[in-house]
């Protein structure tokens, strides 16, 4: 395997779809083998690509003959962590914050989401699935006691950067931060931004371009 840090980021970003697709095939699907055009061709990325991803990480599957779906499936969960649970909490019980609870594909990745806590009174007790909405007062226990290494931040901007601090000095090593805003943490702290709204706003740039070109055209036409 490569050293960590020469691997590069599209290829580590790919990795979960690999581990979907293959978790498909193994389960749903019972197919025992898999070449990189079929298993490229799912995702639409072209198989030298996934050759290449994959030998990284070592040497998978036989020339001409493909991968072995499940052996391939573990080996890919193995390097992602995703074969073992990762205690996580969410900070923020409010529309987005249940919603992500609710969803149980993010199970099927390790997350395991041992608490969500808040700090409204009218949301600490409430029931999201099969856990209680828990003040934030409880926050750093839980995250010592249960050993969280994973937060969820689904509170407003401005709260944001405070929970990630609480979050932190409480031992958790990874955030995944839901809140429009940028997060100080200190370099040992993994952050991942997920920016709803940047995703739409680049759909519609695409749109308003499309209909201002077609708009030219029909003004020359
Ligand atoms: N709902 C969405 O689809 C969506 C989409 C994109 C981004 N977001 C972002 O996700 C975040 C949550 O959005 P939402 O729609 O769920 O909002 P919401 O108002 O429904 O929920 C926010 C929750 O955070 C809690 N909260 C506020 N400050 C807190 C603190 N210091 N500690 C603990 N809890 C605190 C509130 O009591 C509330 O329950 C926001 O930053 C929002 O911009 C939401």
């Amino acid at each position: 395997m490569k050293d960590k840090d020469s691997i590069p980021k599209a290829t580590i970003e790919r990795l979960p779809l690999y581990y979907r697709c293959l978790d498909k095939l193994d389960k749903f699907e019972e197919v025992d083998v898999v070449s990189s055009k079929e298993l490229g061709g799912r995702l639409g990325i072209p198989p030298t690509q996934v050759r290449k991803d994959l030998s990284y990480y070592g040497e998978f599957g036989r020339r001409g003959v493909g991968y072995n779906v499940h052996d391939l499936k573990k080996s890919v969960g193995e390097i992602l962590g995703v074969d073992r649970k990762w205690q996580t909490v969410l900070v923020g019980a409010g529309n987005l914050g249940r919603a992500l609870v609710n969803y149980d594909g993010f199970e099927k990745m390790g997350l395991d989401i041992v608490g969500a806590f808040d700090n409204d009174l009218n949301k600490i007790d409430n029931r999201i699935e099969n856990l209680t909405v828990r003040s934030t007062k409880e926050l750093e226990e839980t995250i010592e006691e249960e050993d969280v290494k994973v937060g969820i931040i689904a509170v407003p901007a401005e709260a944001a950067q405070n929970v990630a601090e609480k979050l932190i000095e409480a031992g958790v090593k990874a955030i995944w931060n839901f809140a429009p805003t940028r997060l100080y943490v200190p370099d040992e702290v993994a952050v991942r931004n997920e920016d709803l709204a940047v995703g739409i706003v680049s759909l519609i740039y695409h749109l308003s371009w499309q209909e201002r070109e077609e708009q030219e055209e029909e003004e020359e036409n």
